[in-house]
């Protein structure tokens, strides 16, 4: 098994308050991989270190051997690690296709000097990022809505623009945070089947998710947080059984749940 993405005894310090303590996590490549646990048990600040957006107190990340921690979050983008938002990060008031565009930026060999001042080169540019971003709108189904303003479409569509956005560089390795969130039940089928079908582009995919029915059904690999520690990781059966997890996060009545549909 190779891994993709090594997390080394990382810590993160708020002055007094630790927001994660020593978490060592192993990504293999080729996986689904969730991060759960309840409110404030440290996820989205993961995720932050991950990307470069925060720094770490202490500790190692690796994506494919390299170490990025420490790097700045373009060059991580870069290497192939994209992500989407908790809440929403697009553009409201430019349509569906100028967020993926401006997304794909990073993907250009373009700087933005040449871009502002190299008219015939510009334009070649814009012709690349309008077709990548018209296949990228095309696989997740959303690209008869490109010209609409994001702040017109429905929330479901707009956690499309923001899922097309993140796979307009082409990722390796995606880091989605609560990709199910605020979604009705349709739209949540229709993101998970979006996902899976990402999945098997051959991007794998870190996932942070409240709903445990989309992390019991997509995940190989479940690691569990609780102020801001690793209390269990394993498969999604050994989390569903975990007492420690049980009593942390899932409660009893989902615990029951699950041992009622499975005939236990
Ligand atoms: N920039 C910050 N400054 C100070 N404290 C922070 C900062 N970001 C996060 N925290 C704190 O760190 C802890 C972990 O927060 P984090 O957002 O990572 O949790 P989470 O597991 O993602 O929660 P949720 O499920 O609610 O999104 C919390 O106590 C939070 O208040």
């Amino acid at each position: 098994m190779k891994t993709i993405l090594k997390l080394e005894n990382v810590v993160k310090k708020f002055s007094g308050l630790v927001a994660v303590e020593d978490l060592t996590i192993e990504m293999a490549e080729r996986s689904i991989h969730a991060l759960i646990g309840p409110n404030g048990s440290g996820k989205t600040t993961t995720i932050n270190l991950i990307t470069g957006v925060l720094p770490l107190t202490s500790g190692v990340i690796r994506f494919n051997d390299t170490v990025i921690s420490g790097m700045p979050t373009y060059k991580i983008a870069q290497k192939g690690i994209g992500r989407t938002f908790q809440n929403l990060k697009l553009f409201n008031s430019m349509t569906v296709i100028e967020n993926l565009m401006v997304g794909g930026h990073q993907m250009t060999k373009m700087g933005m000097y040449k871009f502002l001042f190299d008219c015939h080169t510009a334009k070649r540019e814009e012709k690349i990022l309008k077709e990548r971003a018209r296949e990228v709108l095309t696989f997740i189904g959303i690209d008869k809505w490109r010209n609409e303003k994001v702040s017109n479409l429905p929330y479901g569509r707009q956690k499309m623009t923001e899922l097309g956005r993140a796979l307009m560089m082409k990722p390796k390795l995606l880091l989605l945070d609560e990709p199910a969130g605020g979604l009705n039940p349709s739209e949540r089928v229709e993101f998970v089947n979006i996902l899976l079908k990402t999945y098997d582009l051959g991007i794998d995919l870190l996932l942070i998710e409240h709903n445990m029915d989309v992390v019991m059904n997509v995940s190989n690999k479940i690691t569990v947080l609780n102020f801001g520690k690793k209390i269990a990781e394993g498969s999604p059966e050994e989390i569903q059984k975990d007492n420690e997890v049980i009593k942390a996060y899932l409660g009893e009545k989902y615990a029951s749940a699950v041992r009622v549909s499975r005939g236990d």
